[in-house]
């Protein structure tokens, strides 16, 4: 296991040239097996930017680990070993904080964890506790080495100066911004297609790329409002944000979100948002005051974004 620890800031994935020659690891699976990885990976937005190719090399790596309550996945301070992606299972997240390992969230049968130590060659930032019987995928370090930091360089060259023209995250540090360049996933949708639903869980959060969103709200205030249509209240297009709302609050969706055109959009997920974006809630939580103004202005009340 590799124990040379190197500083988040100084790291760069371009310096990466040198695990070509690492053997590709093929972990053998019957069909039933491979759909139930299949579906696991579907929403991971690390391999959301990968080519067909190398999303195929990392799925052959990746092996089945079965877990019992109580046990520790990952230990904060740890060497990094694997990156996981959860089949089923809740999982609690616990981070040291003067000594006492406080819980900062959960995952909820769904998601991923272990990727910063893999990243940045960091020890393990936070511990992580399966609270009951779980599968998981396990993707060896190598292999996240070889497919994923490598492909993160692609997408630092990609985005980095798109990420630099948004106004929200004009206050991060240069490696704030590519930290989140580095989690992020890109994903296009089709001319009215369907990106957020009012009323859902939230677990992610938008970036617009390229192309126009809608935000359509089905108001329970307004009064005499015919089949509690959906009323547009804003849009936003290129280098603007949504989808942060519920992610502040940690209420369901206030609104749905629609594609006006083709339409591209940079995630990120709570997780990451949450780590990454601290700096920027200020910015966020100043736009959220302006989005109640407007609702009182459009329906007589905001109690719509309160649930
Ligand atoms: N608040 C948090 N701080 C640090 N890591 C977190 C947090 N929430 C979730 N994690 C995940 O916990 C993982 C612990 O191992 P890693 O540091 O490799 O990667 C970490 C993240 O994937």
């Amino acid at each position: 296991m590799q124990t040379v620890l190197m500083c988040a800031e100084a790291y760069n994935p371009d310096d990466d040239e040198d695990d070509d020659a690492e053997p590709r690891v093929v972990h053998p699976k019957t069909d039933e097996q491979r759909h139930r990885l299949q579906d696991a990976c579907r929403d991971i937005l690390l391999f959301k930017t990968l080519e067909q190719e190398q999303f195929s090399e990392v799925l052959d790596a990746m092996f089945e680990v079965l877990v019992k309550p109580q046990e520790h996945i990952i230990d904060q301070g740890d060497d990094g070993d694997n990156f996981y992606v959860i089949e089923k299972g809740v999982y609690e997240i616990f981070v040291l904080k003067d000594d006492v390992n406080v819980c900062v969230g959960k995952y909820d049968n769904k998601g991923s964890f272990g990727e910063l130590a893999l990243m940045y060659n960091t020890p393990r930032a936070a511990t992580i506790v399966a609270t009951e019987e779980g599968a998981l995928w396990g993707l060896d370090r190598a292999t996240f080495h070889r497919l994923i930091v490598r492909n993160n360089a692609k997408k630092r060259r990609m985005y980095e100066a798109f990420i630099e023209c948004v106004p929200l995250l004009k206050s991060l540090e240069l490696s704030e911004r590519m930290k989140i360049v580095d989690v992020l996933g890109a994903r296009a949708y089709k001319d009215g297609e369907r990106i957020i639903t009012q009323g859902e869980k939230a677990d992610c959060f938008y970036i617009v790329e390229s192309g126009e969103v809608k935000i359509m709200i089905r108001s329970k205030t307004k009064v005499g409002q015919q089949n509690n249509a959906e009323v547009e209240v804003a849009r936003c297009s290129r280098g603007q944000y949504f989808g942060e709302l519920a992610l502040v609050t940690n209420k369901p969706r206030a609104a749905s979100v629609y594609a006006v055109g083709e339409t591209k959009c940079l995630v990120i997920d709570i997780r990451a948002f949450e780590r990454l974006l601290g700096p920027c809630m200020d910015i966020m939580k100043r736009n959220i005051s302006q989005y109640e103004d407007q609702l009182v202005a459009l329906f007589g009340s905001s109690v719509d974004l309160k649930h």
